[in-house]
């Protein structure tokens, strides 16, 4: 089966960085395919612990959730896992919104728990992309400031 290039950015709040590392250490077969973004810590652990190449941003509370965010609304990611801890309260909350929103905005497949990542993950594998027509079309709604 041919492989397609994907950008995966991986997430995950502090509670959650133990299961992002084991996710991405039980799904590494599937990882080490494509091109991995993460948030500061989130991405130091996953490569420390998984040997995967990570590229990473800053902190999420310095600023990566909107680094990441950026990409989503220049299309330069295909995919978010992003492990949220639904009982702490986060200094960045409204970073973490923003990023779930542009999401939504573009019509990028955003898993924010280990059970919705791991039929992302089954979709991945399989081949089905079919979102990414889905993202491309949000893309041209005139959202793209080259067109203005
Ligand atoms: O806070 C985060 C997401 O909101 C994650 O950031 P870190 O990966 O740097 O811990």
């Amino acid at each position: 089966m041919e492989v397609l290039s994907l950008n995966i950015a991986l997430i995950a709040h502090d509670q959650k960085k133990d299961e992002m590392v084991n996710f991405t250490i039980a799904y590494k077969h599937v990882f080490e395919k494509y091109e991995l973004y993460a948030t500061g810590t989130t991405g130091k652990r996953i490569m420390n612990e998984t040997g995967l190449h990570v590229h990473r941003m800053m902190s999420g509370p310095l600023g990566g959730d909107q680094q990441i965010g950026a990409m989503v609304a220049t299309g330069k990611l295909d995919l978010i896992l992003f492990f949220r801890d639904p009982l702490t309260a986060q200094p960045h909350e409204p970073d973490v919104s923003a990023l779930l929103r542009l999401c939504d905005v573009y019509g990028i497949p955003l898993a924010t728990n280990i059970a919705t990542a791991e039929l992302l993950l089954a979709a991945v594998e399989k081949g089905y992309f079919t979102w990414r027509d889905t993202a491309d079309k949000y893309k041209t709604k005139g959202l793209d400031p080259e067109e203005d």
